[in-house]
């Protein structure tokens, strides 16, 4: 485990690690040297002869373990807080590298637990109980080389005794391992359903769900107590063990002491002396069965730490390496290769794949959006279009192919230089609790109000801002919780606008419209897609057939591309597809109110 936590903390702190591993052994060294000064004081007390001078030593070495007592815990607590800076950072650091796609509500869920509880179950570690666990060696071994030297027989019974302590407490390990992970899981498991349940209020409640009928969140609470009672099972027997264990290392200490003493081969002075020490021999092994749960806690919050800094960020590319590479850039699956340049707006699919944790959902993908042209990506439900969308974006990268942005595979850029090639407004837009204005310069911190309010009034938000009190300083709820789903839509268009990025991303609203939401929809995306490339995720019949080329996916393949003509005139699954949604519309339209 001190392995692991060093691993963590890295090489920088290493040499402040084992400083405070050295005081905690100096300490509990003089913690043992204590308790063994006890037989002395005591045999002289009990049999008459001076006591001074072992009071006076028992009194140094007391002031001596009490000194060292601070100091191991200055350097402990030190360590403890260096632990918890370096994780926040090394956690922060690590998090920014990883690709967007890793958060997914799971994650980011687990990953604030392991922020807040998990960050101090490992601080503990060095602050607190590492001490007790040093000390459950380190005072018994002094309190047994102490017993060799008062009387050989009791030393030798003593040291008898800790293969059988050792065993106890291994076995007590294994048994409860097993069914930590298992409790470690059905918690996160638990948090996750919790935090799930909280967000999906407005849908739960919508269907008429409440607390009672959520079954996913039910089901997690009932695993995490069946899996809790099964711990305990295993965990009281192991714990029942060690105590025992301990008790009977004293009671064989006992008798042989009793047994050299009636032999007339120790005096009753030093046996009471060393049995009073055989006390303190099993007191910090007690301590250190105390903490077990602590730090079994700890250690599953260390590994958690330990696989988000192990997940692979991705590659970055390295410092500006000259002019634009062009359309040949960088072999399909090769690292980053140096920092590209950027030619002009087009997106480019070069054979492409991609996997969901080894299931497959894109398969070789081809295809081009030629500069400042408009691509409708079509396709029924699940056929992978928002997967590619945001494979252009690097949420990940792909598995096989490349995909090319300006000219220039996405891994030849900077995260920073790829952003700014790219908008992208998508149907789940973030907006976070600010104002309005707030909102829309996100797309681009540094630009004036001025600049603000024109692609406020591009993409038609200042009509949302003229109903609003307060204007363009009207605030607006956490997730823009006060405004429509095609307003919220509409602000993300002016942040896409104000960021002026030459390529599009965007995933047309499925949800019906009102009509003068819809139409204000249509004319901030027109002005938006004017002089810009465009690559759209379509669902609106009008956007999918204006487009300059239609791509039509089916089970993560492009099936069919063309125009909206061309590809009627081929009469295939587009034509279907057409004239299904078509009927679908017709049949909308006509259904009585
Ligand atoms: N984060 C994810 N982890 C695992 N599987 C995913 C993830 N996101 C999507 N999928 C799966 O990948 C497949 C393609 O999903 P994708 O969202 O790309 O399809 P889509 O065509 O955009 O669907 P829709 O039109 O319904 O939005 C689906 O089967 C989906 O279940």
């Amino acid at each position: 485990m001190i392995g692991e936590l060093g691993a963590v903390l890295g090489q920088e702190h290493g040499a402040r690690l084992r400083r405070s591993l050295l005081a905690m052994t100096v300490y509990g060294v003089l913690q043992g040297l204590s308790f063994a000064m006890l037989v002395p004081v005591l045999r002289a007390l009990l049999s008459g002869e001076a006591v001074g001078p072992w009071l006076a030593a028992f009194a140094v070495v007391v002031a001596a373990t009490a000194v060292a007592s601070y100091v191991q815990a200055q350097y402990g607590y030190a360590v403890g807080l260096a632990a918890l800076r370096t994780l926040y950072h090394r956690l922060g650091d690590h998090v920014a590298g990883l690709p967007v796609g890793w958060f997914s509500a799971d994650r980011v869920g687990r990953l604030g637990q392991l922020v807040g509880k998990g960050v101090m179950d490992v601080m503990s570690v060095p602050a607190h109980l590492l001490q007790v666990v040093v000390s459950a060696v380190a005072a018994p071994a002094t309190v047994l080389v102490c017993m060799f030297v008062f009387d050989w027989r009791l030393g030798l019974a003593a040291l008898l005794t800790a293969p059988f302590l050792w065993l106890a407490f291994r076995w007590t390990q294994s048994l409860v391992q097993r069914s930590d992970t298992a409790m470690d899981d059905a918690g996160a498991e638990g948090a996750d359903r919790v935090v799930e349940f909280a967000r999906q209020q407005p849908s739960l409640r919508a269907f008429g769900r409440t607390a009672d009928g959520y079954d996913l969140l039910d089901d997690a609470l009932a695993r995490q107590r069946s899996t809790l009672r099964r711990l305990l099972r295993t965990t009281l027997p192991g714990l029942g063990t060690v105590a025992l264990t301990v008790q009977l290392a004293f009671t064989a200490i006992l008798i042989v002491g009793c047994s050299l003493a009636l032999g007339g081969a120790v005096d009753v002075p030093e046996l009471v002396g060393v049995l009073v020490l055989a006390v303190r021999f099993t007191e910090p092994l007690l301590a250190a069965a105390d903490v077990g749960g602590e730090l079994r806690m700890a250690r599953g919050s260390l590994r958690r730490v330990k696989a988000v800094l192990d997940t692979p960020p991705l590659p970055v590319a390295g410092p500006a390496t000259g002019p634009a590479t062009g359309p040949e850039t960088g072999p399909a699956t090769g690292p980053a290769t140096g920092r590209a340049r950027p030619g002009e707006p087009s997106i480019e699919l070069d054979d492409v794949g991609f996997s969901y944790a080894e299931r497959p959902v894109l398969r070789d993908v081809s295809f081009t959006v030629a500069p400042r042209t408009v691509t409708a990506l079509v396709g029924p439900s699940g056929s992978g279009k928002t997967t590619l969308t945001r494979l252009i974006a690097r949420f990940w990268d792909a598995d096989a192919g490349a995909v090319r942005v300006s000219g220039n595979d996405v891994r030849d850029y900077t995260p920073e230089d790829l952003m700014a090639q790219l908008s992208i407004v998508f149907q789940d837009v973030y907006l976070f609790e600010g104002t309005l204005e707030d909102n829309i310069r996100l797309g681009r911190p540094e630009a004036t109000d001025e600049e603000v309010r024109e692609a406020g009034r591009l993409a038609r938000v200042d009509e949302i801002a003229e109903r609003l009190p307060g204007g363009w300083q009207a605030r607006i709820g956490e997730a823009g919780a006060t405004l429509s789903g095609g307003e919220r839509q509409r602000v993300s268009i002016a942040r896409a606008m104000l960021k002026d990025a030459p390529i599009v991303l965007l995933d047309e609203a499925t949800a019906a419209l009102d009509p003068e939401n819809e139409s204000a929809l249509i004319d901030a995306l027109a002005t938006l897609a004017r002089d810009r490339t465009l690559l759209v995720i379509a669902h609106r019949l009008t956007t999918i057939a204006a487009a300059d080329q239609i791509v039509m996916l089916e089970d993560g393949a492009v099936v069919e591309r063309g125009t909206h003509q061309e590809l009627l005139d081929l009469d295939g699954r587009y034509a279907a597809f057409w004239t299904e949604r078509r009927r679908a519309r017709g049949w909308r339209l006509t259904q009585p109110a």
